[in-house]
């Protein structure tokens, strides 16, 4: 049986898991170079207080049902689901239960793409949803902090591969971002996994 390495991350109110080797470094080379060609990257501009700015990354977001999806402001209508995604979301029956009708794709160019402070809490969630979040190309920082306790953050390496798990209480409890970083810093692919409850 292939060995896994899951790792509970230790925080109050949360319940995340990372799996540093969801996908073998083959397979994870092959998924980073063929959804770079093949999904639809976008360039998406977001409104903030009257002026308008190019989102620093490119998103695609793809599902197995015509849902749209509403996040910071912005709705996007999704692509039918690549097969490549479609083979991901088998893989993660292997992990977890939860269904997957959603994938949004995020690609960070270089060190200076990021995304901002947030929680996936929006409605069509549900409560406690769970985000299955695969990571390819560059390791970049994650970094989760406490609405309430301000003391309360954690930092996570997020690996060529690797699976992080967000599920129970943490969007409620939790925010999380991905910072720009000054290190010279390659590509890097994000994939977010969500069920959309209609
Ligand atoms: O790129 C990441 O690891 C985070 C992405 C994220 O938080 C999101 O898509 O909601
Ligand atoms: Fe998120």
């Amino acid at each position: 049986m292939k060995e896994t390495h899951f790792r509970k991350i230790k925080l109050r109110d949360a319940d995340i898991i990372y799996l540093q080797d969801f996908l073998s470094g083959l397979e994870a080379n092959a998924y980073f170079t063929q959804l770079m060609e093949e999904l639809k990257w976008e360039q998406h501009y977001i409104k903030l207080f009257g002026k308008t700015h190019a989102q620093p990354r490119l998103t695609a977001l793809y599902a197995e049902n015509d849902s749209s999806y509403t996040y910071s402001g912005l709705t996007l209508q999704p692509h039918k689901f690549h097969p490549l995604l479609k083979n991901l979301t088998e893989k993660l029956k292997e992990i977890t239960p939860s269904p997957f009708t959603h994938c949004l794709a995020n690609l960070y160019r270089d060190g200076n793409d990021s995304m901002g402070l947030h929680s996936d809490d929006e409605k069509e969630l549900g409560q406690n949803p769970v985000i299955a979040s695969i990571s390819l190309g560059a390791t970049r920082k994650f970094r989760l902090k406490h609405k309430e306790f301000k003391d309360q953050k954690q930092d996570l390496l997020l690996e060529h591969g690797s699976l992080l798990l967000m599920q129970g209480t943490t969007q409620h409890y939790w925010k999380h971002e991905l910072p720009r970083t000054k290190k010279e810093v390659g590509p890097r692919i994000n994939l977010t996994f969500r069920n959309i409850i209609k």
